[in-house]
């Protein structure tokens, strides 16, 4: 579904000089409908892999594929349809929302980035997604600092989910929340993999998590992953 092929990324120092290796021939692939767990200590990558099967940050070295196609050296409207499919849920979903804008608007402007937004439609479709998250549409009126860390964070993957995603990429996405809250959402994205066929990414630090919505395991350490190379699985996860 998604893949990294022996991926390399440096980042060069302005600053001080020299460079930091941050991946060094990192290789990993996310199977359809599967939950694949990335795990590894603070700074060892995560995020960074995370970011380059994003397209997000250019890679040095190796390939990233979807869907079987090589996706490494698309630009612009060509990568328009993994822009939609593959979705960011990140730590901080604050970002994602402007200060100034009611959250009811903000959720949907994802929709009319990529120009399917439909007034006769974009309303029915927000209020059956929003029960999805098990969120109450009466959140729609306020602006983010008006809502809950956990709130906000349903309301990013209704975001996300408005564009019909066939990926999660989901970076420590509940590490910010308190355990209640997080095993709540954990719930949730449970339930929306198993309705919507979802694939997550699910990476954190935190091994119990991963262990408990992951089919399978793959560990980084200092820029590298552990085990066998390719898919690097550890052991089995959903323990
Ligand atoms: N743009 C950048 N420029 C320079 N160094 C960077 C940049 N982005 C990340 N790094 C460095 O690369 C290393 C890996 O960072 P990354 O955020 O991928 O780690 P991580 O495993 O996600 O950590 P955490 O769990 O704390 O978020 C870190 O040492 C970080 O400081």
């Amino acid at each position: 579904m998604l893949e990294a092929r022996e991926v390399s990324k440096t980042f060069r120092r302005s600053w001080g000089g020299g460079a930091f290796t941050a991946l060094a021939q990192v290789s990993l692939r996310l199977e359809r409908g599967e939950t694949l767990g990335l795990m590894g200590p603070s700074g060892c990558g995560k995020s960074t892999l995370a970011r380059i099967l994003l397209r997000l940050i250019p890679i040095d070295t190796g390939q990233v594929l979807y869907q079987g196609e090589d996706i490494t050296a698309l630009r612009g409207k060509a990568l328009l349809p993994f822009r939609r499919q593959v979705q960011l849920i990140p730590q901080r979903p604050e970002s994602f929302f402007d200060p100034a804008m009611k959250l009811g608007n903000s959720v949907l402007e994802p929709l009319k980035i990529f120009g399917i937004y439909e007034k006769r439609t974009a309303r029915e479709m927000l209020l059956g997604t929003l029960e999805q998250v098990k969120l109450n549409a009466s959140l729609l009126d306020r602006y983010p600092h008006q809502v809950s860390g956990g709130e906000i964070q349903r309301l990013s993957i209704c975001r996300a989910l408005l564009l019909d995603p066939q990926v999660l990429i989901l970076d420590e996405a509940t590490s910010m929340l308190d355990i209640s809250v997080q095993a709540q959402i954990l719930r949730i994205l449970q339930e929306l993999q198993r309705v919507r066929k979802l694939s997550y990414l699910f990476i954190s630090h935190d091994r119990e998590v991963v262990n408990l919505m992951s089919d399978r395991l793959v560990e980084m350490k200092e820029g590298r992953m552990l085990g066998k190379n390719e898919g690097g699985t550890m052991e089995q996860g959903k323990d």
